[in-house]
């Protein structure tokens, strides 16, 4: 790799493992999210995003236990929804603040970014979970207080991940040329976007995961094999 400058990571199997999002917050979410809804659904920053939903499904005229339901199918199908994740953001908060778990991250990943910071890097991440909870992710991690490490956050307001032009609004929002950012993830879709718009491309394949024979972009068991 040459003349990197700036990394964005994803975090769901590529900083973190997909077992404590699957396993811890998405139950957590699900198990809170009706309450939420019928007791913050006077909140201005709520009804936006149960709305959003609304108008994602095409079913604006739905009550509040329909959207209640069709969020929590959403939840269940692990659907990327922009109005979904903004509103699991909001819950997790509350699950964070108390103590109720922290969000994992792999051993080496923290060290690795504190390097990389060293070395000058800029470090950005772009999840599909909402912006508030990619910060409270970092914050509240096993690893202690990561948002320092980071110059910004992307989620899919942005754009969708699999999409080349939400890559290329990252590139500009950044201010680096696309050929000069590393963009890490576990998906390979996102990669490919993530090449279509110019950037460069990290694998990251988690044991037990196999790396294939000829893997379609450079591939990674962990941060440590990564040198930009
Ligand atoms: C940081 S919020 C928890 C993760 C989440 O909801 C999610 O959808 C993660 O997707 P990613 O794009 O990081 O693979
Ligand atoms: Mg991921």
């Amino acid at each position: 790799m040459t003349n990197i400058r700036a990394i964005v990571t994803d975090i769901e199997g590529t900083t973190s493992s997909i077992d404590f999002v699957r396993d811890v917050l998405f139950p957590y979410a699900r198990k809170r999210l009706p309450a939420f809804v019928e007791t913050h659904a006077d909140k201005p920053e709520v009804q936006h995003w149960l709305h959003e939903a609304a108008k994602e499904a095409g079913i604006i005229e739905a009550s509040r236990q329909e959207i209640i339901e069709l969020l929590l199918g959403w939840i269940d199908q692990d659907r990327k929804s922009t109005a979904l994740k903004a509103l699991q953001g909001m819950i997790w908060k509350e699950g964070y603040e108390a103590g109720e778990y922290r969000a994992h991250v792999y051993p080496e990943v923290s060290a690795r970014l504190h390097a990389w910071r060293a070395d000058g890097l800029h470090l950005y991440v772009y999840s599909s979970g909402s912006v508030p909870a990619q910060r409270l992710f970092f914050r509240y991690s096993d690893a202690g207080d990561l948002t320092p490490m980071f110059a910004g956050y992307f989620d899919t307001e942005t754009g969708p991940k699999r999409e080349s032009a939400s890559y290329a609004k990252i590139a500009e929002a950044i201010g680096e040329r696309p050929e000069h950012i590393l963009f890490l993830s576990d998906i390979v879709e996102e990669l490919d976007a993530a090449r279509t718009a110019g950037l460069q491309t990290g694998w990251l394949l988690r044991p037990p995961q196999a790396v294939p024979v000829q893997p379609r972009h450079r591939a990674y068991l962990d941060f440590d094999s990564i040198e930009p």
